[in-house]
């Protein structure tokens, strides 16, 4: 948080500065009513006209003050606001995929609006009336030191007593904060899920049910919100009715000195001073601890979290020119065992399909091959070197995925290929040719620099499929990864498209529920999970005997 504030250092002097200006307006108003004071008792025409000029230039200068201090104020919180956005945004796309994975899309889209709309809310309101408020006691605090040592001693005790409670309250406001936090991504997970949802609430009739689910949830974010703003308020009434003793104990006191000759001036500045103190600390303590409970929501939005870092000690590169071997692996979601002491191997440039009935661990096997879960046991090595070692980003740069459903971006077939990466454009057409898209591009106008429309709409699920392996070979991926690949599309396009991939050198490992007679045959060997136990069987006398079954 520190590195935050103090990374544009003299923007952050201005800040200062600015919140140092409003102090100054603040004590010119009480200086002005002791002067308005003091004239009433002298009774002094000259002094009087001498007053009624000052305030006139009082006037005229407080809302000049008053801008300038916003001006200056305003650059510096624009420009920490968008570091903490860039920072929040930066935190999610730099996560591992792992990790990514770990929590829903929408959680991480409420801390990037929610959770900053929050810290751009509470920061800087609690911060600058925390500096102002701390400013200007300190100053009375000296004032009074100068006037009256017993009285200021006085004010200083009950400070410190006010410090301590404060402290008591700290813990609470950041746990409810929190609590915030968590509801609003709650809120906006069961939105999305409601809203991508939406067609079959209404085709079945079911929206009120829905509604009222969603009623519960904003019920319960509103009420967390309302208890966090209760909780602030009644830190600053407590606060408020202790500090209502002190200057009530300050005004006795005063009447003493009033009675023992003090000037109306002197007594009125005395009193000012002591209530304005009690007032800083009533609005200071509450901000303290507004300021804590935002601070922890940045923590959470834009700091790295231990896990990324640890996550980054695997970097040994991934090499892949022999096999990749498992060893007596074993892998529990929860207490359930779902692979039990798999061992087998994969060689460069053979064919995989991974088969077992619908739960039977297909996707978990292909997970644990493609890096994205590490919690098992035994070992999994690439040409000898240990998964658990390897460089994830080394990885990825050698692998591709395909699933059944392909995102594609709002940009050019071309980027949407080569992903944005730099590939020589012969090894992009070429690419393009082996997945049979070279008709499709001759047909566009723009050819392989036509804009695809949000998600490649203007594409077929062939097309899009195409795409997809495309991107595998123009990056020369090392690894296909094929989920469900063609179920989506119809038994002849499937068909097509699997081929493309089964005549690739590249080695794949697929998962399909589909058989397509003289194309699935084609692959190498076949995974068979039943059980948690893992035959390897060659494809052809698989097939052959769950034909001839
Ligand atoms: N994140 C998870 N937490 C707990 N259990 C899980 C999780 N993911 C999967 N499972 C369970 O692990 C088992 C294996 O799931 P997996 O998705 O690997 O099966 P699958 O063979 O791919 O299934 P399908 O063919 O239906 O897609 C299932 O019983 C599933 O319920």
């Amino acid at each position: 948080m520190k590195e935050l504030l103090f990374r544009r250092k003299a923007k952050f002097i201005q800040y200062l500065f600015a919140t140092f200006l409003f102090i100054i307006d603040h004590f010119a108003q009480i200086g002005l009513f002791s002067l308005i004071l003091g004239a009433i008792e002298r009774g002094d025409t000259g002094y009087y006209k001498t007053v009624i000029l000052i305030t006139i230039g009082f006037i005229i200068y407080s809302p000049l003050n008053f801008l300038i201090s916003r001006m200056l104020r305003i650059r510096y919180m624009r420009d920490t606001i968008l570091d903490v956005r860039k920072q929040a945004f930066d935190k999610i796309i730099h996560m591992t995929f792992k990790q990514y994975s770990q929590k829903s899309k929408d959680v991480y889209i409420s801390n990037l609006i929610n959770d900053i709309n929050t810290f751009e809310n509470k920061f800087f309101l609690s911060l600058l009336n925390f500096l102002i408020n701390a400013g200007m006691f300190v100053i009375s605090l000296v004032i009074l030191i100068v006037l009256d040592y017993k009285l200021a001693i006085g004010m200083l005790l009950f400070s410190a007593f006010l410090f301590l409670l404060a402290g008591f309250f700290t813990k609470k406001s950041t746990a409810l904060e929190q609590e915030v936090s968590t509801a609003n991504e709650q809120f906006t997970t069961e939105m999305s899920n409601t809203f991508q949802g939406l067609e079959i609430l209404k085709l079945n009739h079911i929206e009120e049910k829905f509604k009222e689910k969603s009623l519960d949830t904003i019920g319960r974010l509103e009420r967390k919100k309302f208890a966090a703003n209760v909780f602030t308020d009644m830190q600053m009434k407590i606060v408020w009715i202790l500090a209502f003793v002190a200057s009530v104990a300050a005004l006795i006191y005063l009447t003493y000195g009033f009675l023992g000759g003090m000037t109306l001036a002197l007594g009125g500045l005395l009193f000012q001073l002591c209530t304005s103190i009690s007032r800083y600390l009533i609005n200071a303590f509450p901000m303290w601890n507004q300021m804590k409970a935002s601070i922890s929501i940045y923590n959470k939005i834009a700091e790295p979290e231990e896990e990324t870092l640890s996550n980054l000690k695997g970097t040994k590169p991934f090499h892949f020119e022999k096999k990749i071997k498992v060893s007596n692996v074993n892998f529990y979601y929860d207490k359930k065992q779902i692979l039990k002491n798999a061992s087998f191997t994969i060689e460069k440039g053979r064919k995989y399909l991974i088969k077992g009935a619908s739960g039977a661990g297909k996707s978990t096997l292909m997970n644990l091959l493609a890096m994205s879960i590490d919690d098992y046991s035994g070992v999994i090595e690439a040409d000898g070197a240990n998964y658990k070692e390897l460089s994830e980003k080394s990885f990825h740069d050698k692998v591709a995925f395909i699933y059944q459903d392909v995102f594609l971006f709002e940009d050019t077939i071309q980027n949407n290929i080569t992903l944005y990466k730099d590939i020589p454009m012969e090894q992009i057409q070429y690419a393009a040719k082996v997945c049979g898209l070279e008709a499709v591009i001759q047909d566009k106008k723009n050819g392989i620099h036509e804009m695809l429309t949000e998600n490649g709409k203007n594409l077929s699920g062939g097309q899009r499929q195409r795409i997809s392996i495309a991107r595998a070979i123009a990056k020369n991926a090392e690894i296909l990864f094929v989920d469900e690949g063609t179920s989506s599309l119809n038994e002849e396009l499937g068909k097509e498209i699997e081929q493309v991939f089964l005549e690739l050198d590249n080695t794949v490992i697929a998962i399909s529920h589909r058989f397509y007679e003289g194309v699935t045959d084609k692959y190498d060997y076949v995974l068979e999970i039943k059980n948690g136990l893992i035959h390897t069987f060659p494809a052809k006398d698989y097939f052959d005997e769950v034909i001839t079954c």
